[in-house]
């Protein structure tokens, strides 16, 4: 356990989609658990040792933020391919099942060596932490072992597992149209790896002060092509036996897919209904991408309460479309951010909010002759507040998470990221020696904007930290 901690600054917390704190002068406790223990407003800096002691923190570290330097609540990654952080950047010129078949499945099939796993995992974890993202949901591979490797990972880079990034770490099921050198040979053994995988990562000890382990499993059947209504079958029956266990998977990205999955699937009423009628679409259930969905299975996602992780760096790199999150949004629908890597060619969250927002004005611009006034997100484009939510909040609410992350309330973990804008952080975009004090939603606005690793210099996940430019 470490020591109790105080941070003193500027903070900015996560409201709703619509509003968020920017606070000037906040004092944010973290107990010895890494939980927050209570969060004061607006302190006089002559006041803060009189308010620490009002709470019984005395001779307790506070840590004072400079001009220029704010917390926020960590990125959190809704959809991530761990295995795909090699061929990043690759292929840009295909859309989806070509790029699968050309791009994505050679590489995959590379981590049939787990050496070549223990290469290649521990500095895709580390980029992506340093990346700013706190919590993130990973596919591995359909390789049982190479997937263990990426769950010891936690091991490798901290010694003790569960004080590093909080992460749901997925096998791809997959048991056909998949090359003969990447395909798993049947139902029981699709299921059979994936029920190894959980009991794996299940038997390691927690973090006790967590409220649930911070590294956990999650169902990755990898999309209804690549599975069998067999394996979605036993897939839907395990995850009724585990109401806590998260499911993962792709939905209605790219026209030729969903015309594809529905005549693999003719007895369902859509490729929504599809993983409906195997008991995969319930509240914890994570459905990355979401572009093309009809007015039918928008309302039987937001019936069962899924999340949607909206990917906009790959919808645009794989010319997938552009998904109506504003749409989803005044439906109720829960929608967090994905990189998609290597659909998306960033691992950072920072690109994901950029390109959400640019996908909301592609469409805002596109619907301007038809607004819809009596809409409140619908054909808009995405406020800075709401980006912030998506990012942090919302990912939370998608990953059933929204009582532990997401922004900074008491009884919640510290996982946070201290923000650095000021000249010293090395990003020329930033700051500008003559420019003066800025107020803090203008520098939220460009770290948003135009801010990248160099300026997040401390990465906390449950008052650990764990990266971050301050760490290297
Ligand atoms: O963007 C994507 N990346 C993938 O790896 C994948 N697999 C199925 N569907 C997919 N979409
Ligand atoms: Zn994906």
């Amino acid at each position: 356990m470490s020591l109790p901690v105080v941070y003193y600054g500027s903070v900015v917390n996560p409201v709703s989609l619509k509003s968020f704190k920017a606070l000037g002068a906040c004092l944010i406790a973290v107990s010895s658990t890494g939980n927050i223990d209570w969060i004061v407003e607006d302190v006089h800096d002559s006041m803060v040792q009189e308010t620490m002691g009002a709470h019984g923190y005395l001779d307790v570290e506070v840590v004072c933020l400079q001009d220029g330097e704010f917390l926020i609540p960590g990125f959190i990654d809704t959809h991530t391919h761990a295995p795909q952080v090699p061929n990043i950047g690759s292929g840009q010129s295909y859309e989806l099942l070509e790029w699968l078949e050309r791009i994505t499945f050679p590489t995959e099939s590379m981590f049939q060596d787990p050496d070549f796993a223990r290469r290649t995992y521990t500095s895709v974890v580390r980029r992506i932490i340093d990346s700013g993202t706190t919590t993130c949901c990973y596919y591995g591979t359909i390789h049982l072992e190479a997937t263990q490797v990426l769950f010891s990972n936690y091991l490798i880079l901290h010694a003790d597992y569960y004080l590093g990034q909080r992460a749901f770490i997925g096998k791809c099921n997959m048991d056909r149209n998949s090359p003969s050198y990447y395909i798993e040979p049947s139902v029981e053994v699709s299921m059979a790896a994936t029920k190894a995988l959980i009991s794996h990562i299940k038997q390691l000890p927690s973090n006790p002060h967590a409220a649930e382990p911070l590294v956990q499993p999650i169902l990755t059947p990898r999309f209804a092509i690549t599975c069998t209504s067999p394996l979605l079958s036993s897939l839907g029956q395990l995850a009724a036996s585990d109401p806590n266990l998260r499911i993962q998977t792709h939905i209605s990205e790219n026209l030729a897919e969903v015309t594809f999955t529905k005549s693999l699937f003719p007895e369902c009423s859509s490729y929504a209904g599809a993983y409906d009628s195997f008991g995969l679409l319930r509240a914890n259930t994570i459905l990355a991408h979401a572009v093309h969905l009809s007015d039918d299975e928008i309302t039987l996602i937001a019936k069962k309460k899924s999340g949607i992780s909206h990917c906009p760096t790959s919808n645009f790199n794989l010319s997938s479309g552009v998904a109506p999150i504003g749409k989803y949004l005044d439906h109720g629908i829960k929608v967090g951010l994905g990189t998609d890597v290597s659909g998306g060619y960033s691992p950072s969250i920072l690109n994901a909010i950029q390109n959400a927002s640019i996908a909301s004005k592609v469409i805002a611009m596109q619907t301007r002759g038809n607004p819809d006034a009596s809409a409140e997100f619908s054909n808009k484009q995405l406020s800075v507040a709401s980006l912030l939510y998506l990012a942090t909040s919302g990912g939370a609410e998608v990953c059933d998470l929204e009582n532990s992350v997401g922004s900074f309330s008491v009884g919640k973990s510290f996982d946070a990221l201290q923000v650095n804008v000021r000249n010293n952080a090395g990003n020329p975009a930033m700051w500008g020696s003559d420019s003066g004090p800025r107020s803090l939603e203008g520098m939220l606005e460009q770290f948003l904007f135009c801010g990248d690793d160099r300026n997040i210099s401390r990465v906390y996940v449950q008052g650990k930290l764990i990266g971050g430019t301050a760490t290297r």
